[in-house]
This record gives C-alpha cells, structure tokens and sequence, in this order.
C-alpha cells in the first residue's frame, strides 16, 4: 500500500551540519506569518505518530526536536498563536489561523521540562538535525490507521535507517524514569 510517512523523510533521510546555528520557524499563513527564531540546533530529533503532534496534510508522522526554551523566541505576529491544550503536558503553541505548532512547552515539573518541542520543517534553512528514530508508531493505530499495514511502516523507518519504538526512544525514556526515581527518593 502507499503512504507518505513523512514528505522530509519519504525519500530518504539527509544528515545535518555539525557546525549549525540555527534558524527561524514560518508558520504556514500565506501572509502575516508567526515567526519562531531557534539559536541553535535541535536534539532528539524524531518522527512522532502520536494524535497530538502537529503532521503536514497527508502525513503519517510528525518530525519534532526539542532544543533548551532559552533557544526559542517568538519573533513575529505572536498574537497568532493559542495553546491547544492547557492541560496537556506538552503546551503546543499553534498558530489560530494556519492551525501549525510553532513550539511546544512544558511548564510543570517534568524531565523535559525547559526543553520546547518543535518541527524544524517550518524552517527554511538546511542543517538542522536529521531525525534519529521513530517514536509512537503504534500509536497511528488509535488514529485509524489500519493494523494489517502496520509491519511495512515500521519496515520503511528500518530500511530509512530509523529504529521503531512505541513510546520514546531509550535515551528519553531513561530521562523519564530517572526523573521518576528521583521525585521517589530513590535515585
Ligand atoms: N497514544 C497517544 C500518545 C500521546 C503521547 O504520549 N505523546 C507523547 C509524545 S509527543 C512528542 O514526541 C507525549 O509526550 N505527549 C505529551 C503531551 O502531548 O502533552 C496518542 O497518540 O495520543
Ligand atoms: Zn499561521
Ligand atoms: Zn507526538
């Protein structure tokens, strides 16, 4: 069967720069758009199947990094962007016209919090991190996607290059379950 997992990734994955500095984010608003400008790279760059994350029309996956919130300022028409969801962990600022995340944030006590998250394919400069795994995959299931077809999503990250998880990738699920331990006393 066809399906775009991604358009930045369908065709292949190109590596980024070593020596990169950043750039600014567009909304997808044919005038007037919100700009976010990162001053640096991204990190953890992934694709993300999960219902929450903003994907371009006719896309399985979403592409999102994070980078440290001190990195990311809002630098036109923030008067565009709403939060999605106050109560979600992720506060994904949207653009209330184009309907595009600009970043997201986490203000409670969290892991990642001080990290945004946000898709470097609104920018119009190349170098940014290349994506390093696939996360949520089973989760385009719960969106409708149909189970049978499922062995070739996960074939085509595998022949990209791009390990599959289910939830996050080890790195970030260790972050979580040391953040864990440590609220517990343990750690
Ligand atoms: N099956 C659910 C999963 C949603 C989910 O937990 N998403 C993750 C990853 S988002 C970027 O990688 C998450 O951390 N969410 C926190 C939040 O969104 O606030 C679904 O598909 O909805
Ligand atoms: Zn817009
Ligand atoms: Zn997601």
């Amino acid at each position: 069967m066809a399906f775009s997992l991604h358009p930045v990734i369908d065709n292949g994955i190109t590596k980024g720069a070593a020596d990169f500095t950043g750039g600014t984010l567009y909304c997808h608003c044919p005038s007037d758009k919100v700009t976010v400008t990162l001053k640096g790279n991204v990190l953890h760059n992934h694709a993300c199947g999960c219902s929450k994350c903003w994907k371009p029309k006719g896309a399985l996956f979403a592409i999102i990094g994070v980078i440290p919130r001190d990195s990311v300022s809002v630098t036109a028409n923030g008067s565009k962007l709403h939060v999605l969801d106050p109560e979600a962990t992720i506060q994904r600022n949207a653009c209330k016209d184009c309907g595009v995340h600009l970043f997201g944030r986490i203000e409670k006590d969290h892991a990642f919090k001080g990290l945004d998250f946000v898709h470097v394919e609104l920018s119009d400069v190349k170098g940014w991190q290349e994506p390093q795994f696939a996360a949520f995959v089973s989760s385009i299931i719960e969106q409708g996607f149909d189970p049978k077809d499922i062995d070739q999503v996960r074939g085509k990250f595998k022949s990209l290059g791009l390990e599959t998880y289910d939830v996050l990738s080890p790195a970030l699920m260790d972050m979580l379950a040391a953040f864990t331990a440590k609220q517990a006393g343990l750690l």
